[in-house]
């Protein structure tokens, strides 16, 4: 470690690496859902050791060096272990391997020429289970946990073909077997794809307004999808997805059903479990270093993701001795590999722009081979991210793929050539249409402002436009309008009122009879003359949601009056900007939005064609039938504080109320201002009922 550290910032550095390791092993362990990757994971785990080794008066009660994996998850029944479940220490170098060699022998008081029998087994990226054998029946079947209890996963793990149902005899009484549950690669990546399909799929309906859950996960890497996959709570779900399972370990047994762990290999091979046909038992430690690299040399054509090679003493009378420390064996390590990392040249940026207009920057590279895979994409996440790393076009940049399926640029070599590379600069225009692309303060993300006119949106915009909450046009759910899209009927919201020019057409289409047609044109003319509020909605500005909407629709009162307001206000300062600003429930960052989608020319012209076939109804008349104040007489008396006289009565006849001048039997409603006279009194007189100004504001304006 580099740094000094004092004391004090020693002990809030442990504090916050505890707290963040914790985090990160619930949601990699138990939701089955990483945010950082194995490598960036494994430095806060390597800073947190060296720290410890540093103060070790400071080590915590809830250090993540002596915990492992995290608690079960809720939805599971727990099961306990009959001996606990740790994880494995593990070395990188061959220093650290020989080490681990010498602490064996000094604990055991073994002379140096005494050999040390070693079986190596690959280290298999799943996730370990726990399988209890009651005479030689599977009865129950648990995951890891955090080590001394785990997921009840029996009905799950049934599902398993390679299972072993019944153990043949001899067996013991009761012993637990545990051993990995995977899945190939290409299995990895035929489910991942059928997920990705699942997503795209249920986005599309739900931005179509339909609820649905968040239960489509597409997995990182085997392991992920093998643990994902597993811990379901309906195991017919499970029972669809390719698991597969090695075996290679014991926790409790009634007798020891071997007397080495060879032994106890074959047998586990005789009962029926599939054992990992690599292992191999090597006659001393010396052999390790050969045998790492043969797996190494062999690792990219297995089918199954190994992340090092696991060495376990082989005499299980010494294991015994040796017993555990911390969160793991004395007398087993992984001898993990280096991530894969391999250089090549950077041949262009591209910038995806995603179905909302986010703008996301991809690495084309000159194809280099990186664990197993040929790589010619990366992602480069967002623009923060080429700079920080200073990413120039033409700069050899290092790949790092650790059992992720998308690699990452770790960095790159920073030369001569480097320094005299144009740094990148990110477009701020949209490269499909072209449109400014703008990034409001405090996000990362920068986004096409053309929403009405960019092709990357133009689909999903198209679907909003229809659904429910906004246009509700009946009949063009998302699939139609995937469909009118492809075929290039409709691009943008104004050519779904011209989709009657496309009816012959549309008669040659499979399953569209005479009647389908005519009902959907039908609901489409229907939507002409639409409430000011949907029609705002229905564009499909960012943040512009029902609520905002309808603020707008409120305050402007007519398409027309909105559109002037919102040109005018492009420019800082203006009046209009201040009238917008000062609109209550509409803040900076919606304001901005509004603007950014007026500053763009060509959103203007699309919005102009929509509104003359859509032709949204002004506000006044739509406002007037479900609001409290819908044909109701109101008079207003006294000064009122927070609007004028005028704009309240204004308010009050877009509400659908009658505004008078005078008190009667008929009036409904008197909102009393500050120093108000006689017509307070005559209200109270008739029995009239009465409203404060902050009554009526909670009415009227919500
Ligand atoms: N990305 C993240 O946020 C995140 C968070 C937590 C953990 N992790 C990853 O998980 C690792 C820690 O997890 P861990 O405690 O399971 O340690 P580990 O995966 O490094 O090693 C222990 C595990 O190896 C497995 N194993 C595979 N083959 C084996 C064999 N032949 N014999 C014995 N065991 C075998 C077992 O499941 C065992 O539990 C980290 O190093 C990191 O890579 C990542
Ligand atoms: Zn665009």
């Amino acid at each position: 470690m580099s740094e000094t550290l004092t004391e004090a910032e020693a002990a809030a550095e442990l504090e916050r690496l505890a707290t963040e390791i914790a985090r990160h092993d619930a949601l990699y362990h138990r939701d089955d859902a990483p945010e950082i990757t194995d490598a960036e994971y494994d430095a806060l785990v390597r800073r947190n050791r060296d720290i410890e080794a540093q103060f070790p008066d400071l080590i915590r009660a809830d250090s993540p060096t002596h915990r492992v994996g995290a608690s079960a998850a809720e939805g599971f029944a727990k099961s306990r272990h009959g001996v606990p479940m740790l994880s494995l220490d593990n070395v990188f170098e061959p220093n650290d391997f020989a080490d681990f060699a010498a602490r064996i022998r000094r604990f055991l008081g073994l002379p140096a020429d005494q050999a040390l029998p070693l079986v190596a087994e690959p280290k298999i990226d799943g996730l370990s289970i726990n399988l209890l054998y009651e005479n030689g029946r599977f009865t129950r079947g648990a995951t890891r946990g955090d080590g001394l209890e785990g997921e009840d996963v029996t009905a799950n793990l049934l599902t398993l073909a390679s299972l072993p149902r019944k153990l043949a005899a001899p067996c013991p009484a009761r012993i637990e077997i545990r051993g990995e549950v995977y899945m190939t690669r290409a299995d990895f990546l035929a489910f991942r794809a059928l997920q990705v399909a699942a997503l795209a799929a249920r986005d599309a309906r739900r931005s179509a307004g339909e609820k649905l859950g968040d239960n489509i996960v597409v997995p990182v890497n085997p392991r992920n999808a093998a643990a994902g996959s597993l811990r379901q709570k309906d195991a017919r779900v499970t029972a669809g997805r390719a698991l597969n399972l090695f075996a290679y370990a014991m926790g409790e047994a009634s007798e020891a059903p071997a007397a080495t762990h060879a032994e106890f290999l074959d047998r586990l091979r005789a009962w029926g479990f599939s054992v990992n046909p690599l292992s191999r038992l090597l006659p001393n430690e010396d052999a390790a270093a050969d045998f790492q690299a043969e797996i190494a040399t062999a690792r990219p054509a297995l089918d199954y993701e190994i992340d090092g090679v696991v060495y376990k003493l082989n005499d299980l009378a010494w294991q015994q001795r040796l017993g555990f420390v911390g969160r793991a064996p004395r007398w087993a390590t992984a001898w993990k590999f280096p991530a894969e990392q391999a250089r090549t040249v950077l041949l262009n940026i591209d910038i995806q722009v995603g179905r909302t207009g986010a703008l996301t920057p991809r690495a084309i590279m000159e194809p280099v081979a990186v664990g197993g895979v040929v790589v010619r994409h990366a992602t480069l996440h967002n623009e923060d991210e080429i700079a920080r790393k200073d990413i120039r076009i033409g700069d050899t940049v290092i790949l790092q793929r650790a059992g992720d399926v998308i690699p990452q640029i770790t960095g790159i070599i920073d030369d001569n050539a480097h320094q005299a590379r144009e740094p990148y600069a990110f477009p701020t225009r949209c490269p499909i249409c072209h449109s400014h692309a703008i990034r409001p303060e405090g996000e990362v993300v920068r986004r096409c402002t053309g929403g009405l006119i960019c092709a990357a949106q133009q689909q999903e915009r198209l679907i909003h436009f229809a659904s429910r909450n906004a246009m509700d046009i009946e009949g063009l759910g998302a699939e139609n309008i995937i469909a009118l899209h492809a075929a290039k009927l409709v691009a943008t919201p104004a050519d779904i009122f011209r989709l009657a020019n496309h009816r012959d057409t549309l008669a040659t289409w499979e399953g569209w009879g005479n009647r389908k047609i005519t009902k959907l044109l039908d609901a489409i003319e229907a939507r002409r003359g639409v409430a000011l509020e949907r029609f705002l909605f229905a564009l499909g500005i960012r943040r512009i949601g029902a609520q905002n909407a309808k603020l707008l629709a409120r305050h402007y009162g007519s398409f027309e009056h909105w559109r002037a307001r919102m040109v005018d206000a492009r420019i800082i300062g203006s009046e209009a900007r201040e009238e917008l600003g000062a609109i209550q429930g509409i803040g900076p960052a919606i304001a901005q939005e509004l603007v950014e989608f007026a500053a763009e020319p060509r959103n203007l012209e699309a919005l102009d064609d929509l509104a003359a076939e859509a032709r949204p109804a002004p506000a006044t008349t739509t406002a007037t039938t479900n609001t409290a104040f819908a044909n109701k007489t109101v008079v207003f008396t006294g000064t009122l504080t927070t609007m004028t006289r005028d704009e309240a009565e204004a308010i009050a006849e877009r509400l659908g109320a009658k505004v008078t001048k005078s008190v009667s039997k008929k009036t409904d409603y008197v909102i009393i201002g500050e120093d108000a006279g006689s017509k307070a009194a005559k209200a109270t007189e008739l029995g009239v009922a009465t409203l404060t100004e902050a009554e009526w504001r909670a009415m009227a304006v919500g």
